[in-house]
């Protein structure tokens, strides 16, 4: 699989939530071209999970639509893999069983199961921790797991949804730097849905900026700042003012909106 760049048309998504419609996305286009990566930026509620999810196929579009390599994004499938927060991994089989278990499912072979597992846990610094179950691992090493699990399965589309959230803060900036390393090695387009901003000038190629309420693009930033960058430079923390100011400015809808439906109930 070569060739993995997306595309959004005219997407929104509305939510029948009881009495009341949520328009989560409005009129989204986005073009995400071969190998970028790109982190999806907004506060809690602005739609980046409900972009993510129909581009993954979970949940799809209520219209426009979603071309991933060119095909009609219609449901999940093995092109665009996805790592959650919550790591999802099976508590009942081992770390080496997670990570080889969708390619038993595609029917590859044992020996080569066991040769493409091998190379992924070299590759996160897991070969020790092979026969260790997910609760006897750090939340930073089932997040690895979860990782290998999904680049196990080869797909060009690594679809992330707030991965580090939950970890501390050293965990977070050594994934972050494994995560910039495997891109770099084996070429994925990324999206990666964040509400850090720190994150996501550490991480990305191109950073969407989105409002609150309904989601739609604010401000689309090509982050110039060359690898591996360095959170104390004057130049980052430029960019991290200019978006900070950004959010803050969605953080107030978000917040006006919660007392205005206070007010109502
Ligand atoms: N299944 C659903 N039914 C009704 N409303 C939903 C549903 N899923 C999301 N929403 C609403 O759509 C809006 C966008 O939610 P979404 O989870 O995509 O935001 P987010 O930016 O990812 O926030 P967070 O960072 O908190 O996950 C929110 O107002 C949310 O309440």
């Amino acid at each position: 699989m070569t060739s993995s760049h997306i595309d959004v048309a005219n997407v929104s998504k509305i939510f029948n939530a009881g009495e009341r419609e949520v328009t989560a996305l409005r009129d989204i286009n986005l073009h995400i071209p071969d190998g970028q990566f790109v982190c999806l930026l907004g506060p809690s509620g602005c739609g980046k999970s409900t972009l993510l999810n129909a581009i993954a196929g979970f949940s799809l579009p209520s219209t426009g639509d979603i071309h991933a390599n060119g095909a009609r994004v219609t449901g999940p499938g093995p092109d665009r893999g996805m790592v959650f927060q919550e790591y999802a991994l099976f508590p009942w089989m081992t770390v080496e069983k997670n990570i080889g278990f969708g390619l038993g499912i595609k029917g590859m072979e044992p020996a080569a199961i066991d040769q493409r597992v091998g190379a992924l846990l070299e590759m996160l610094s897991l070969s020790d921790f092979r026969h260790r179950f997910p609760k006897d691992l750090s939340g930073g090493m089932r997040q690895r797991v979860a990782i290998a699990r999904v680049l196990a399965l080869d797909s060009p589309i690594m679809l992330m949804d707030e991965p580090f959230g939950a970890l501390d803060a050293l965990t977070r900036r050594n994934l972050q730097d494994e995560l910039l390393r495997i891109w770099a090695d084996l070429k994925k387009t990324i999206v990666f849905v964040t509400h850090s901003i720190e994150e996501a000038i550490y991480l990305a190629d191109r950073i969407i900026v989105m409002t609150y309420r309904p989601g739609t693009v604010k401000r689309d930033i090509i982050v110039e700042l060359p690898r591996m960058r360095d959170p104390s430079s004057a130049a980052f923390n430029e960019l991290k003012r200019e978006l900070g100011a950004l959010v803050m400015e969605e953080q107030q809808r978000h917040h006006n909106d919660e007392i205005r439906m206070a007010a109502v109930d």
